[in-house]
């Protein structure tokens, strides 16, 4: 299965990501190929859309301090959902298929999530800090949303223009 990180704007990235309802071999194998691109390309999250696949599937790897992402870290979500979340953070954001744009982003501090794993198993998840703000930017994903959508106006009017300055540059650097 060879996957690649879809990038904005790609369309696909804006479509609803169907609940998962067969824990069988092919997602088994969507697992297994969405992880290494997301350590290949220092990410520490990763939702099935933006390998163009619209399943209610995302995995985390939250850095250690000294920046290692070992795979006991590795967290597999299959059809999460957010059941309670509370108070606010701050933090800069950036996505494998919006490369190279940084913004900071208002988040819920505390979250608790309810997902399946890759054997149908449910868990519960209570999380704050870096891997609630991760879980709420994965699930956003599921329903189509990116980080830059949840810019005001005049900074999404700033990323439009930088980000298309960028894609020139890389083009005419090819
Ligand atoms: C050049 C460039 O685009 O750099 C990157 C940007 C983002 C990322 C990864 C972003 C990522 O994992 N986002 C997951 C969601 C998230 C965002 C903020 C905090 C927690 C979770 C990696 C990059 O490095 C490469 C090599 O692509
Ligand atoms: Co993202």
């Amino acid at each position: 299965m060879n996957l690649s990180i879809v990038e904005y704007p790609d369309k696909i990235l804006k479509q609803i990501s169907e609940k998962v309802e067969k824990f069988d071999k092919e997602l088994h194998d969507l697992l297994d190929a969405m992880y290494p691109i997301m350590v290949k390309t220092n990410g520490i999250g990763l939702a099935a859309i933006q390998v163009a696949r619209p399943k209610q599937v995302l995995i985390l790897n939250i850095p250690e301090e000294d920046g290692e992402q070992p795979i006991e870290n590795l967290i597999e979500m299959v059809n999460p959902i957010i059941v309670k979340k509370d108070g606010e953070i701050v933090y800069q954001e950036g996505c494998l298929s919006v490369p190279s744009f940084y913004e900071d982003i208002i988040r819920f501090e505390n979250i608790t999530v309810n997902y399946q794993d890759r054997d149908a198993n449910t868990k519960t998840l209570e999380a704050n800090g870096l891997l609630s703000v991760a879980i709420q930017h994965e699930i956003d994903h599921l329903k189509g949303i990116l980080f830059i959508d949840k810019l005001s106006y005049a900074r999404r009017k700033k990323f439009e223009k930088e980000y298309k300055r960028m894609q020139k540059e890389k083009k005419s650097s090819k």
